[in-house]
């Protein structure tokens, strides 16, 4: 049965009602493995991997095999308490899909099975992946070396949810979609002792608060104004109490730019200011920059053009052109590999990803299985 509205509208309130974060997705695969199990097996063959034990990979076997289409779904949510009120809530405390996962699933869902129903030209590739937000899934799938030989797809697709798009609409644009991004943690190490006594100790909520500081300095003074880039510290503990030195601080954070150049540029500079502070407040600052395979989301000029001039043709498409996002995405590490395309399907939700307020437009499901098993079907034609 190919799954429609009055199915996947269930199915994304279930997923959402299960979320985990990344790398434990076990419910969700259970979950994801059911709905797909009862799908026709014709011409489907699904696969796990041992190294990555939440992913489901499922090879849906075309009239033609000398070509394979990628397309791929994250599956995983935030350490987010849900707050929309919404009557099919959360049911694991201190856990959101408040990304949007959930409809990016159910989205995918409803497009494999359209193909596990007619049988698409050539072969394609359906990716369920953990481990969007935090662990690098992306990277974490191609090494695990399951996408080779004949589940190599030659050209992936996925898509990211914007709140700020009409629901249903779609948007993309040619080149950078998404920025590359980079976590800064950095731990501070010095000597706590009485507040009285400050001579005696070495504070690092000082020697953070400069650390801080002097990181916000990098956009402004080492950024070239005609291009850009972020770097947001959205962590800072220290200390315990008011009149104790605190003798550790922990400072995490993450760079965004468009570019891997000026990411690289960024990080060069996050170590050289961190340094300086290590010297200058004589603390140890352990530093870990750690980009895990989010490049930025270059789109594949061939394959992008196809896909604007096949949604702007499309009379059913809300297609808009979009500008670069400084978001990032671990499909970064996917489109440096496999050349292909990554758009974004507005859900208009006036929170933004990642609020515990955030609720998608459920209406945008189908206009994207719609969309894309259009567009799909269209790709698979070319190669038949
Ligand atoms: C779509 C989205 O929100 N993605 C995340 C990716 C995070 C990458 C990494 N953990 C980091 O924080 O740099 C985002 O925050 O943009």
């Amino acid at each position: 049965m190919v799954l429609r509205e009055t199915d996947l509208i269930p199915i994304y309130q279930h997923l959402h009602q299960i979320p985990e974060i990344g790398l434990q997705e076990h419910e969700t695969q259970a979950y994801l493995l059911s709905i797909i199990g009862k799908m026709p097996q014709d011409w489907l063959t699904i696969k796990t991997i041992p190294t990555l034990d939440t992913a489901i990979l499922v090879k849906v076997s075309g009239l033609k095999h000398d070509y394979r289409i990628g397309y791929r779904t994250d599956i995983d949510a935030l350490p987010v308490t849900e707050n929309t009120g919404l009557p099919f809530a959360s049911t694991h405390p201190g856990v959101m899909h408040a990304c949007g996962h959930d409809i990016h699933m159910s989205v995918a869902l409803g497009i494999l099975s359209y193909f596990a129903e007619n049988r698409p030209a050539t072969d394609m590739v359906f990716m369920f992946q953990p481990a969007e937000e935090n662990a690098s899934g992306g990277q974490r799938l191609y090494e695990s070396g399951a996408l080779t030989g004949d589940w190599m797809p030659d050209e992936i697709f996925a898509f990211h949810d914007n709140p700020n798009l009409p629901t249903g609409a779609i948007g993309c644009r040619m080149g950078t979609l998404f920025a590359g991004t980079c976590e800064i943690h950095a731990h501070l190490s010095g000597k706590s002792g009485h507040a009285a006594y400050p001579h005696q100790a070495n504070d690092m909520v000082v020697a953070g608060a400069a650390l801080v500081s002097q990181l916000q300095t990098i956009v402004a003074r080492n950024v070239d104004p005609i291009q850009s880039g972020v770097v947001t510290l959205g962590h800072f503990t220290a200390g315990t109490i008011g009149n104790v030195i605190a003798g550790e601080a922990q400072i995490d954070g993450t760079i965004r730019a468009l570019t891997q150049e000026m990411n690289m540029h960024i990080q060069r500079r996050v170590r050289t200011i961190t340094e300086g502070i290590a010297l200058a407040y004589d603390c140890n600052i352990d530093l870990k920059l750690n980009q895990g395979g989010y490049y930025p989301v270059e789109n594949n000029d061939a394959i992008t053009a196809d896909f604007i001039k096949y949604m702007q043709d499309d009379d059913d498409v809300n297609f808009i052109e979009t500008k670069p996002a400084m978001t990032g995405e671990d499909f970064g590490y996917l489109i440096h590999q496999i050349p292909g395309t990554m758009f974004w399907l507005g859900v208009d939700s006036p929170y933004s990803l990642h609020s515990e307020n955030m609720v998608p437009h459920t209406a945008a499901i189908m206009s994207g299985v719609d969309a894309m098993t259009g567009f799909l079907t269209h790709r698979n034609a070319l190669h038949k």
